[in-house]
């Protein structure tokens, strides 16, 4: 019988032996436990990292996470907090992949060439947004398309070139090894792969966007890049749509093989991995600043959507970053914070704080399939893909409690993510056990911010000079113009600051302001001397002109519809035809 602990859906403790591969497989001593991978639905376990990354989403259709989360070394702080961002991520994901898989030196070289292609030195600098309030902005922002996946998706790029040329190694045509890329974006995963893959050998990718709902930089962006291997699909639907089809492609075993799909959105674990980096990085600028208080704590204020760059965060505080809290920054698409403040996680808001006060009138535009049309595009999400890897840690640390052994928690976590998730595919969502939600308060808070509160933070941060908010091209003399996405952070750091005064708060700034001017121009053009051109990046000049390659996707042609594309044209560009 399950005791009065097994979380609703958990089912009966079974001792089902683990599958022969896994105790075979750890017979290799070559692999830590953190650098062997296991679904979140139970089904695989005892993957290497290079299988996990090509193959981006597990059979089983769970997501991919490491078997332990490694602990950081004896002296990690001393040791590292004068290393560049490149040396760093180089020390970090080093405790993630086996030097049996990836030679340190190549490692090393991997991701030294992917940080060589941003602008800013630091890589991903730390300003002072408000002194006084020990309020910082970690700017995402330097790299090829001003948003904060370039960060992991040049990185990826680089990770799938280099497994790729060794797989083919001395072998030509058919018999290559080639990857088909799939990704659903809001907008700036899009730009962020296309940028990363473009030109590369032996790899395709194919882009799906929602027709009319990114913003027009990031649509130039992505179909301005007329590479015969990359592929943009105008998807008349919704973000999420776009993540269905991906993912149906990803359950169809067929396609899977012939095609070889592998996965660029936070799906893929190399993703969340490569995000890992800037979290520590700018703990240690900020502690080795004269602003830093040893005995205040940190909290980094995240704006959230796919929930793939907080949950870097919390694999960050899990190997041991003293990060007091992460904090979720939703806009009106709020099913995070509804969850936070009410332990259902549901795609429409019947429950909690939204239900009981009822809808908020905040403006934003809602359509039929539920998502609100918010100025910050890129988080119009319903549902957040990576919770489900936050979900395995909370399934998993809530079965630990029932005294069994490790192999039998971890069977326990698959079991429950896996009728977690079908509820919110049937029913459209699911509660959790008390106790889940009071582990998940430990580490998360959550706020939601309106449409109306971005634009004002927007303002607030335009009109007050910032002490040395310069890094983003904007003059220090008026001010520091957010995006909408980096503003939802800052609105969420300002009410997190009123609740824990003196803690340094580190908000996560995700995109550059130019690639949203519809919310930038709402926001400031009533400002004395506001002009959008002072943001624009020389890159951005002329690209909406440019001549652009783009298949629409009709509604109704589903992910069948979707994969005929996709099979027509990898055999195209395989002939050569391309
Ligand atoms: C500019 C921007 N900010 C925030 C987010 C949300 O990040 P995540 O989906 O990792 O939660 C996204 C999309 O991913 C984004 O493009
Ligand atoms: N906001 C994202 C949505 C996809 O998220 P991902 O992090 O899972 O790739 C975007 O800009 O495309």
């Amino acid at each position: 019988m399950a005791d009065s602990r097994t979380p609703v859906g958990l089912a009966v403790p079974t001792r089902k032996p683990a599958p022969t591969t896994v105790a075979e497989e750890r017979k290799d001593t070559t692999h830590t436990p953190s650098q062997r991978y296991l679904s979140t639905r139970g089904d695989s376990y005892g993957l290497s990292f290079e299988e996990v990354v090509l193959k981006g989403l597990a059979s089983d259709g769970g997501l991919f996470i490491p078997e332990e989360v490694p602990s950081l070394p004896r002296d990690w702080e001393s040791k590292w907090q004068n290393l560049s961002f490149s040396d760093l991520a180089f020390e970090i994901l080093s405790l993630y992949i086996s030097p049996s898989e990836i030679p340190p030196a190549d490692l090393k070289e991997i991701i030294d060439r992917s940080y060589s292609t941003f602008r800013a030195p630091e890589t991903t600098p730390l300003i002072t947004l408000n002194e006084k309030d020990n309020l910082y902005l970690l700017e995402l922002f330097h790299g090829p398309t001003f948003a904060f996946k370039d960060v992991a998706l040049q990185f990826l790029g680089n990770l799938f070139e280099y497994f790729l040329v060794r797989r083919n190694k001395g072998k030509t045509g058919r018999d290559r090894h080639h990857l088909t890329v799939v990704g659903a974006t809001s907008g700036d995963t899009g730009s962020a792969a296309i940028y990363g893959l473009r030109g590369k050998k032996d790899i395709s990718v194919f882009i799906l966007h929602p027709q009319g709902r990114v913003s027009p930089i990031q649509e130039a962006q992505m179909t301005t890049v007329l590479d015969a291997n990359v592929h943009n699909l105008a998807v008349e639907g919704s973000f999420d749509d776009c993540q269905d089809i991906v993912k149906a492609l990803f359950a169809d075993p067929k396609i899977n093989e012939t095609l070889k799909l592998g996965a660029v959105n936070s799906i893929n674990w190399a993703r969340i991995l490569a995000q890992t980096t800037y979290y520590f990085h700018a703990y240690f600028t900020l502690s080795k600043s004269p602003a830093y208080k040893a005995d205040h704590k940190v909290r980094f204020v995240v704006p959230t959507g796919n929930f793939g760059d907080i949950l870097a965060g919390y694999f960050a505080k899990r190997m041991g970053l003293p990060s007091e809290k992460l904090v979720v920054a939703t806009n009106e698409n709020d099913i995070l914070d509804r969850f936070w403040k009410s332990g259902h996680y549901e795609k429409k808001a019947v429950h909690g704080k939204v239900a009981e006060g009822g809808i908020p009138a905040d403006g934003a535009k809602a359509h039929e399939d539920g998502v609100k049309e918010t100025l910050s595009p890129a988080m119009d999400i319903l549902v957040s893909s990576n919770f489900e890897r936050l979900l395995w840690f909370l399934a998993y640390e809530f079965a630990a409690e029932a005294g069994m052994d490790d192999e039998w928690n971890k069977k326990q976590a698959g079991q429950e993510v896996e009728a977690w998730l079908k509820q919110l595919k049937t029913k459209g969502g699911f509660e959790v056990h008390a106790d889940i939600l009071k582990s998940a308060k430990r580490d998360f808070e959550s706020e939601r911010i309106s449409d109306v509160q971005t634009l004002e933070t927007i303002k607030k941060f335009y009109s007050s000079p910032s002490k040395n908010g310069t890094s983003n091209g904007n003059a220090s003399k008026v001010g520091y113009i957010l995006d909408p996405h980096s503003a939802i952070g800052v609105a969420a750091s300002l009410r997190s600051i009123q609740r824990t005064p003196g803690v340094h708060h580190i908000s996560l700034a995700t995109a550059h302001p130019a690639k949203f001017a519809n919310a930038v121009d709402l926001a400031l053009k009533d400002e004395e001397g506001f002009s959008f051109n002072t943001v624009l990046p020389k890159e951005f000049i002329g690209l909406e002109q440019k001549e652009k390659r783009v298949t629409l996707v009709p509604k109704g042609a589903g992910w069948e519809g979707v994969r005929k594309i996709v099979e027509d044209e990898v055999e195209a560009e395989l002939k050569g035809s391309r």
